[in-house]
């Protein structure tokens, strides 16, 4: 009997749970229930609540698109997001509903806004207000005339004419004003946070056009409607939020001391001391304060990535491919609450006074589910995914270490195909950033690709998250040491696992689709390649990708008008002359941040060198395919991977072909 495995198909068993959002009182956690309707080529999702005491659960809202419910700080009310559909007639109209509900009347909810789009969300204390970070503006309908920077954005398509602005919302009246930042003429709000006391609002945002990654921090005083300039050039993710006694502020970012290279940290402001220096309360960890694991499993949420409670600063960190809960306080060292073991603490929300703690945590072997933690004893409150998962059968990947030769060790895992599958060949799956990781978070990906009988190896090589800010900074260096620790890591395991030198395929989306581009104009030990959003030009990707025309210039140190050689050097398509590996070409046509112009290319080169190439297009479809594409969308894409590999690894091409001559005979 043949084993149930995972293929492209079992996305449809996985239930996406998200946004766990915990009452004030502990009773209640509010959170997001997402499935995936393949027939129906959509995601559905509902609001969830459930009793902590009990594990009671019941339907607050039915969807099929609500999701981010925020409870107040009343313990009784709380707003969430419905998305609504709109036809061709009603573009241009706003897409989202912020609504309002109680917490007992499931189904009951009143519309406070529309709008196109909600960056962040605060609660007044009384409950009354919401002080939001709202899109304004949208582009042209037909030519698009523009002038300012940046052009576009993944995702949300053109962005020219949107800004992001600070507003106090009226929850019973729907009443929205701006908060004026006074010399701010330009601006897209990062972060907005209301204070405990009530009596001010903290934002973060950008006012520099043409630096958008420059973030300052502004605190607003509701009295005198007055808005003070607390500190300035901050940088990263750029997400606020208050000290119970309503003196402090603690920033999630840096100051790009390297560039996109840098490490998150959390940066305490005194408000009430302007000019200080801020105490950085993460520096001595040496870690991303945010979750950087890969997974093609999540769904949004609406909740903030910090939490200031009585106990201290509640946040994750990336840690070899794992994502424990730290707390820290201004004077101490950072210390773990919550030790996921060998899995992700993905998002979470906590009581007011630390003693509750709700969130959500995955493992390479389970998706998301909801969990609960008082003081150190962590229970689990969903099993949305248990059935389904018992009925089929997933290996557990092992992990190892190896020197690399410059002696720095390097992290990866080897995931088989489940028993009873057979072996048809190994795939060194390489992730994106470069500044993110590999490690515990559940990839459907990998266990299709193992379920149909090939190894899935992946590893954080130099470049990668979750290890120190000297390790991820490759700037100026890609297919360097990224690329030394890779094939090091192939010759590892080649001889620890004994994975056949014959059989093996290489593939990665974005940076990891650079790498991959990379990896087959330099060596042509691999028998296939895919690569998927993939960057072939660095060239050509600057000023057309939505991360920032500074990418190019932070990452690779060159622009087309400074040290042009090096862009080209570092090029895959100066290499393409050389590629002699069959190689699947995966692209999405509204990706923003790699655009479609990066796959052309590769695949007209390939093409003129005579290289077995196949480019497959997304429509409608952007840099996210693999993780939020339309689920038609994600079911082709798998398939189209894994026939590659069959061609390519499993010789069915040859058997094919065998079978048709001998058909012919
Ligand atoms: C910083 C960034 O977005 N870089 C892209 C080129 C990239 O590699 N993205 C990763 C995270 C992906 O998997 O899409």
């Amino acid at each position: 009997m043949t084993a149930r495995v995972l293929t492209p198909e079992t996305l449809r068993n996985i239930v996406l749970v998200s946004n766990p959002a915990i009452t004030p009182d502990g009773g209640k956690i509010l959170y997001t229930v997402a499935r995936i309707n393949i027939d129906a080529d959509t995601y559905e999702s509902s609001i969830s609540l459930l009793d902590v005491a009990t594990g009671f659960e019941e339907p607050l809202q039915q969807g099929p698109s609500d999701s981010c419910p925020i409870p107040a700080p009343n313990g009784r009310h709380y707003v969430f997001i419905r998305r609504v559909e709109r036809d061709r007639k009603q573009r241009g109209q706003p897409g989202l509903e912020l609504r309002f509900a109680s917490i007992d009347r499931p189904g009951a909810s009143r519309l406070i806004a529309r709008v196109h789009g909600l960056v962040s969300v605060s609660w007044s204390p009384d409950s009354l207000r919401l002080a939001a970070a709202i899109p304004v503006g949208l582009p042209d309908e037909d030519v698009k005339v523009v002038e300012t920077l940046p052009v576009w954005f993944n995702g949300k398509g053109f962005i020219y004419k949107t800004q992001v602005k600070p507003f106090i919302v009226d929850v019973y009246s729907g009443y929205m004003e701006e908060i004026k930042l006074d010399d701010v003429k330009w601006m897209q709000v990062a972060d907005i946070a209301w204070s405990p006391d009530g009596r001010k609002i903290a934002v973060t945002v950008s006012r520099v056009m043409e630096k958008p990654y420059l973030r300052d921090l502004y605190v607003y005083y509701l009295d005198e409607d007055r808005a003070e300039l607390v500190a300035e050039k901050l940088s990263g993710f750029g997400e606020i939020v208050w000290s119970p006694d309503s003196r402090y502020i603690a920033y999630l970012g840096h100051r790009r001391e390297r560039g996109f290279a840098t490490h998150n940290k959390i940066l305490v402001f005194d408000t009430e001391d302007r000019g200080s220096e801020p105490e950085c309360l993460t520096c001595s960890l040496d870690r991303n304060a945010v979750n950087t694991a890969n997974s093609d499993v999540r769904f949004s949420s609406c909740l903030k990535k910090l939490q200031w409670t009585r106990k201290g600063i509640l946040f994750v960190a990336s840690d070899h491919g794992r994502a424990p809960l730290y707390s820290v306080e201004p004077g101490s060292e950072p210390t773990i609450v919550i030790d996921p073991g060998e899995g992700v603490v993905d998002e979470f929300s906590a009581t007011p006074d630390g003693a509750r703690i709700a969130y959500t945590r995955m493992t390479a072997t389970e998706p998301r589910e909801v969990y609960v933690s008082d003081g150190g004893n962590a229970r689990r409150l969903t099993r949305h995914n248990d059935t389904w998962l018992s009925r089929y059968k997933l290996s557990k990947p092992e992990k190892f270490v190896f020197k690399a030769s410059d002696g720095v060790e390097v992290e990866g895992w080897i995931l088989r195909p489940p028993e009873g599958v057979e072996e048809k060949g190994w795939v060194l799956y390489i992730h994106g950033g470069p500044k993110t990781m590999f490690g515990y978070g559940f990839m459907h990906e990998f266990h299709v690709l193992a379920g149909r009988g090939y190894t899935v190896v992946y590893t954080n090589p130099r470049g990668s998250d979750g290890y120190s800010e000297e390790f991820a900074d490759i700037r100026c260096r890609y297919g360097e040491r990224d690329y030394q620790d890779l094939m090091e890591a192939v010759e590892y395991v080649i001889e620890r696992y004994r994975l056949p030198r014959d059989k093996a395929a290489v593939m990665g989306g974005s940076y990891g689709g650079f790498m991959t581009n990379w990896i087959i104009g330099h060596t042509d030990l691999f028998k296939a390649a895919v690569t998927m959003r993939s960057i072939s030009n660095w060239i050509s990707m600057y000023g057309t990708t939505d991360i920032g025309w500074y990418f190019v210039e932070d990452q690779i140190c060159c622009t087309p008008w400074r040290n042009f050689e090096h862009c080209w050097e570092k090029s895959p398509l100066k290499y393409a002359d050389r590629v002699k590996t069959p190689t699947l070409i995966i692209h999405s046509n509204e990706d923003y941040r790699c655009w479609l112009d990066q796959a052309l290319q590769l695949y007209t080169a390939l093409k003129l060198h005579g290289v077995e190439t196949r480019l497959a297009i997304f429509p409608n479809e952007n840099h996210d395919l693999s993780r939020s594409g339309k689920p038609k969308h994600r079911v082709k894409r798998l398939q189209l991977i894994l026939e590659w590999l069959d061609e390519h690894l499993a010789g069915k091409k040859e058997e094919e072909k065998a079978g048709r001559e001998a058909g012919n005979a």
